[in-house]
Formats: structure tokens, C-alpha cells, sequence
């Protein structure tokens, strides 16, 4: 598990063992994730998502506490990734860390909750899979505007993105800052210190 210049945010690069049959891979490993992140991954609903090229999906975060912490890979096509700290306090507010996941490196990003999330599907068909923290909460889960400027990410020319009509509709950052919607980071860091010292697993 890397870290990739947001706290709470880690890339993991799997070993892949080829033969003549195909290949195998562990997309997770606990004990390297408890040891990077400092609390093992607790998963309560696994999703799927197949998108065609250009979809664009988020920037979405939900309330802390609980949030909704995410370990994500791309099975099929390639994706791009974007982790987007919208804590507000952070460090690194504003930041967002991009990440291309494919099946070919099968590399899987993990966000601590209160972090946003967004990817864009690079390929005809992007199947996306990822383990999150909590159940869906659709009342406590909001969007950043992907294409929002103050964010600063470089999505490729030449895709034209598709967008679902709540992530067309949805806010910039600064809206979404003033309407007091964004997780603080001292609130995200005091629950996964709560998680961190949570000795029930
Ligand atoms: C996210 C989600 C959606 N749904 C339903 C609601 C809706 O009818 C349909 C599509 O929902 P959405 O448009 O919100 O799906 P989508 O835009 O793919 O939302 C996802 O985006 C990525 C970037 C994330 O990080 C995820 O956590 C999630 O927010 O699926 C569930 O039943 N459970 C879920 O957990």
C-alpha cells in the first residue's frame, strides 16, 4: 500500500503470477492493509459498476461519521481514478490524486472515508468493483461537480464525458463548502483513530 499525497488515500500493485493458464492475483491483503492503514478493512456491501467509455462517475463523499471508506479496483477495461480531499482543515484540501486502474496491472486504490471519490472510464466497457465500509446512504451521500476547475484534475481530451443527471446537476466545491456539506478532517481523523483503537476485530 502507497501512499499518493492525500492523507487517508493508499494505491496497492498486487503481485500478478502468470502462467500458461492465465494469471492469479490477491486484489487484498489484509495484513499489508492494517499495516498501512492502521485498522483492518471492514466491509459491509461490495458493488459493481459497468461503464461505458466517457462515463464519468462522482465526485461523491458521505457524512463522517460513518463515511464511507472504499477499496477499489477495475476488473475489466481501464478506468481513471480521482481521490479528491474535500476535507475541510486538511492539509491538503483541495488536492485530488488521480490514478489509472486497469486489469492489467490490477491495481486498487483504498480512500479513508470523508475523502471524495470519482473515476472515469477509460475503455468501451469499465468494470469497476469496490468493497466500501458502510451501506449506501443515499441522504448522507453528496457530489462535487467533476468538472469543476478548483479541483485541478486533467481529465484526457478527446473523451467526451458522460455524466448521470445528479452528477450534471451537482454543485462546485465551493458551494458545497458554503452550504457547511464537507466533512472536516479532524472529524475523519477522530473516527479512524476510533477505528484504529477499535480492538474487537
Ligand atoms: C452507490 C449506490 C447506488 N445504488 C443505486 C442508486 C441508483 O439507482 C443507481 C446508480 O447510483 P449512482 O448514480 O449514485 O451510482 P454511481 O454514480 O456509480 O455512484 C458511485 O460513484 C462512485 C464514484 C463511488 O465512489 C460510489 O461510492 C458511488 O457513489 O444505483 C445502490 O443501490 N447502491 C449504491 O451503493
Amino acid at each position: 500500500m502507497d501512499p499518493i499525497g492525500i492523507a487517508g488515500a493508499w494505491l496497492f500493485t498486487p503481485q500478478i503470477h502468470g502462467d500458461e493458464r492465465g494469471s492469479f492475483l490477491e486484489w487484498f491483503q489484509d495484513a499489508g492493509f492494517s499495516a498501512a492503514v492502521g485498522h483492518r478493512l471492514t466491509m459491509r456491501q461490495a458493488n459493481c459498476s459497468v461503464s461505458r467509455r466517457g462515463s464519468l462517475r462522482g465526485v461523491h463523499f458521505a457524512d463522517v461519521p460513518p463515511g464511507q471508506a472504499k477499496y477499489i479496483t477495475c476488473l475489466r477495461g481501464s478506468v481513471l481514478d480521482v481521490v479528491v480531499d474535500i476535507r475541510t482543515g486538511s492539509p491538503t484540501f483541495g488536492r485530488s490524486a488521480v490514478n489509472r486502474l486497469d486489469d492489467r496491472t490490477r491495481r486498487a486504490v483504498y480512500i479513508a472515508e470523508g475523502l471524495g471519490h470519482g473515476f472515469l472510464a477509460l475503455s468501451d466497457e469499465a468494470l469497476v468493483v469496490y468493497l466500501a465500509s458502510e451501506p449506501y446512504a443515499p441522504d448522507r451521500e453528496h457530489g462535487v461537480h467533476p468538472l469543476d476547475p478548483a479541483l485541478g484534475i486533467e481529465w484526457p481530451r478527446g473523451i467526451e464525458p458522460v455524466l448521470s443527471p445528479k452528477d450534471a446537476a451537482a454543485p462546485s466545491l465551493a458551494e458545497v463548502e458554503r452550504a457547511g456539506l464537507l466533512p472536516s478532517y479532524a472529524d475523519c481523523l477522530a473516527y479512524q483513530e476510533k477505528l484504529r483503537s477499535d480492538t474487537t476485530f
